[in-house]
């Protein structure tokens, strides 16, 4: 997939997306950026369902806006507000969404009960959606994206709700579902792709900050990163001045990790920085903190 230069404007002149570039082959695409960054104007462009105001997206060379057909027949798209059916079945409900989607009656069972058994939910297949947590919702949700066994899987902020645990599982299951496929998973919180992504994209304001290797992405920061420990009193003046990945408290005071092109007081001690590291700094350095 290309996307080359593609701009976004939303009818009340809000610009969303302004010359955003991307080359993605098959992995997992990790899609950073804090709230409001673009990301989901961005997914559904992708998605085939609203089309860039400028630029224009390239499936396998052809222009998506022009001949969206050749994509759909190879998209799984789980959008963030994906809603269910509460009275239906798991399974009456996939099958419900193969009709729609257009897969052989004949094949259409065999194939709902696969992508179930693939999300883990094939002992709950006929219990009533309605009893469902949030996490298994979601994974109902990648379920039906992978009905038709896409080679584009688009995911947007999958893990908004979930709990610790629920996350844990959905982020294990989207690295079992990469194989030979693009995944584009969209994230606020960078531990949801750390383990996964095979390249990171951070946007913010509808620009692209970054694209490449997570590896590239950390190795910005390096020499910017620092833990400080300060006393309880100091943590408010902190906050204010400085860009803070965590904060722990310790015995001694409050052990800070910031990202700071020099060290932010006396005593801190440089680190290796982390991927949150790393995306902090980025965002720092673009005032998109
Ligand atoms: N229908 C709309 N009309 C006008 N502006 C919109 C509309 N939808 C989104 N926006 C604005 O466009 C920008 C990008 O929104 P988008 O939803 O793509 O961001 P995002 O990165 O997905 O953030 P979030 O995680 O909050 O959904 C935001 O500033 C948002 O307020």
């Amino acid at each position: 997939m290309r996307v080359e230069g593609v701009g976004f404007r939303y009818p009340n002149g809000h610009e969303a997306l302004a010359g955003v570039d991307l080359a993605l082959g098959p992995g997992i695409l990790g899609l950073l950026g804090p709230n409001g960054a673009g990301k989901s104007t961005l997914m559904r462009i992708l998605a085939t369902l609203a089309k860039p105001g400028s630029g224009r997206v390239l499936w396998n060379g052809v222009d998506t806006a022009a001949r969206p057909d050749a994509l759909r027949a190879e998209l799984g798209y789980l959008p963030q507000d994906f809603g269910v059916y509460p009275a239906l079945s798991a399974r009456e409900f996939l099958a419900y969404l193969a009709a729609v989607k257009g897969l052989p009656s004949r094949v259409a069972g065999e194939r709902v009960d696969e992508c179930l058994g693939m999300v883990g939910l094939a002992e709950a297949a006929d219990r009533r959606l309605g009893g469902f947590s949030g996490g298994m919702r979601q994974r109902v949700g990648i379920a039906q994206a992978l009905l038709n066994d896409p080679k584009l899987l688009i995911v947007d902020e999958p893990t908004v709700g979930l709990d610790p645990e629920e996350r844990l599982r959905f982020r294990h299951l989207i690295t079992d579902l990469a194989g030979q496929r693009l995944v584009i998973l969209s994230t606020h919180i960078v531990s949801d792709i750390e383990a996964s992504a095979t390249t990171l994209a951070v946007m913010a304001k509808g620009r692209r900050l970054f694209h490449g290797e997570p590896e590239a992405l950390v190795a910005q920061a390096r020499g910017h990163a620092w833990e400080w420990t300060v006393p309880e009193a100091a943590l408010a003046e902190a906050r204010g001045r400085l860009a803070i990945s965590s904060s722990l408290r310790r015995p001694d005071g409050i052990r800070l990790r910031v990202v700071s092109a020099e060290a932010p007081g006396p005593g801190a001690t440089g680190v290796e920085p982390s991927l949150e590291d790393a995306y902090l700094w980025l965002l720092d350095r673009h005032g998109a903190r």
